[in-house]
């Protein structure tokens, strides 16, 4: 909360949504995409067993190393992998080496223009059954706002009407925090 740009991180109400998902999915492979302070991160490796992990992408490890402490203060620092790349990249990687369908869960809160990458990238990584969490999806409620055309918005906004047109999903978008869209991959 004392980090310059706190504002980034994810508000406490998101943290028990995130937990209750990894523990309706039985989750035991999650990647994170977008760590900035590690809350997210802590919270999801809580809900985790013995032996479960978090994937957890960032492109800055300013940010991300400021969640570190707080890993290894609630003991979970080993069922955090803090993967430094562009997320993109890392991605394509789990990919590449064979993880498509391995991952029961995805969490998206990172650059907007990126957004759609990811959740192209995460559907494959996800097995059936297996849940996308999509972060700022109602974005200050600038999603509706059509005077709003900065490039942020109109990432979400075009992945909101993709993902609500999208047959490999079954949706459903909470307003909790920023708007939080669970996706379900068929
Ligand atoms: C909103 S913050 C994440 C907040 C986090 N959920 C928390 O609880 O603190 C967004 C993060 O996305 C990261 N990010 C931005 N562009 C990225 C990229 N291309 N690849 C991976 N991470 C990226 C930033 O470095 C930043 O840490």
């Amino acid at each position: 909360m004392k980090h310059a740009r706190a504002g980034m991180c994810s508000p406490p109400d998101s943290i028990p949504l995130l937990q209750l998902m990894v523990q309706l999915l039985n989750a035991k492979k999650i990647v994170e995409v977008g760590v900035f302070t590690g809350y997210t991160s802590l919270g999801m490796a809580l809900a985790l067993p013995e032996g479960g992990k978090v994937y957890a992408l960032d492109i800055s490890d300013d940010y991300a190393s400021v969640g570190k402490p707080f890993w290894r203060a609630a003991g979970v620092e080993d069922k955090i992998d803090l993967l430094i790349a562009p997320a993109s990249e890392t991605l394509s990687g789990f990919l590449q080496n064979g993880q498509e369908g391995t991952f029961d869960m995805g969490f998206i809160d990172a650059d907007k223009p990126g957004y759609d990458d990811y959740y192209e990238k995460l559907l494959k990584l996800l097995r059936p059954g297996g849940v996308i969490v999509v972060d700022n999806t109602l974005w200050d409620g600038m999603v509706i706002k059509s005077e709003c055309q900065d490039d942020n918005t109109l990432a979400i906004r075009a992945l909101n009407d993709k993902i609500h047109k999208d047959d490999r999903v079954t949706i459903c978008m909470l307003p909790v925090s920023d708007g939080v869209t669970l996706a379900l991959k068929k």
